[in-house]
């Protein structure tokens, strides 16, 4: 469970987050949506203790990101800026992650053989395609086995294929009761992997409900998408 409670940012004159009071829940797939500029990555950011908040507070299981002391156990991210050395295999990114958390190096091997990594792991990351980066950046979210996984664009760069992976992998982990939150502008492949929807604005939230409820009475979620977030395109 996430736990949003009057969550605002401030970058100078900009209010990048504006009073978010959210719960995403565990056991279904959130999907983050809003246009460029919205506040979804800083929210994001704020979740996974990367931005600090000027106001109002995030919660995971009930406590900040800072609490925890191995917060992979609790969380697994993948952010569009993924920073890994590319000297470093992928294999070697994940050992040193592993180690962080107490993390046996057992998981690591079982990670990159769920993502279809295990033939690459000894390669330098900087040689990877954009696809294996990403199937990396996931591995690294599943190290801990959290029960929250957030994923900033995870769609971004895959094949088809790769596209059609993330989906089963997002479904399944919500079918295990994780809490699944996930940004993306691919809003027809968010009609297909969504169960619940977050429409945020200008920082501020502008939709809260089941796919089904924001898509009903439209053609498509594309349809309903553009009439709940008229006027609020980039500043
Ligand atoms: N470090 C920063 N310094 C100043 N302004 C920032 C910073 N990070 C984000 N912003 C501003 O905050 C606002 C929200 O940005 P954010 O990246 O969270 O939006 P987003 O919804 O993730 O956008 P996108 O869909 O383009 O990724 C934007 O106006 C952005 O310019």
């Amino acid at each position: 469970m996430i736990t949003l409670e009057k969550l605002t940012k401030r970058f100078g004159p900009v209010t990048a987050v504006d009073g978010l009071d959210l719960e995403i829940r565990p056991g279904r797939v959130t999907g983050f949506l809003g246009p460029n500029g919205a506040g979804k990555s800083t929210t994001m950011r704020m979740i996974l203790g990367l931005d600090r908040p000027t106001s109002g507070r995030a919660l995971l299981n009930g406590r900040p990101y800072c609490s925890y002391g191995k917060p992979l156990l609790k969380v697994g991210s993948l952010l569009e800026a993924k920073a890994v050395h590319p000297g470093r295999t992928g294999r070697n990114h994940l050992l040193a992650m592993a180690r962080s958390n107490g993390i046996p190096a057992r998981r690591v091997d079982e990670v990159l053989e769920a993502v279809g990594l295990t033939g690459a792991a000894r390669k330098r990351s900087g040689s990877y395609s954009m696809g294996m980066g990403q199937r990396l950046g996931i591995a690294g979210a599943l190290l801990g086995d959290p029960p929250v996984v957030i994923l900033d664009e995870p769609v971004n760069g895959l094949d088809p294929d790769g596209v059609r992976w993330i989906r089963g992998l997002m479904r399944g982990l919500a079918a295990e009761g994780r809490t699944v939150f996930v940004s993306s502008h691919l809003l027809s492949e968010m009609q297909v992997t969504a169960d619940h929807l977050i429409v945020i604005g200008r920082g501020r939230l502008i939709a809260d409900a089941p796919l089904d409820e924001i898509v009903a009475g439209h053609a498509s979620l594309e349809d309903a998408y553009y009439q709940l977030t008229e006027g609020t395109t980039l500043r």
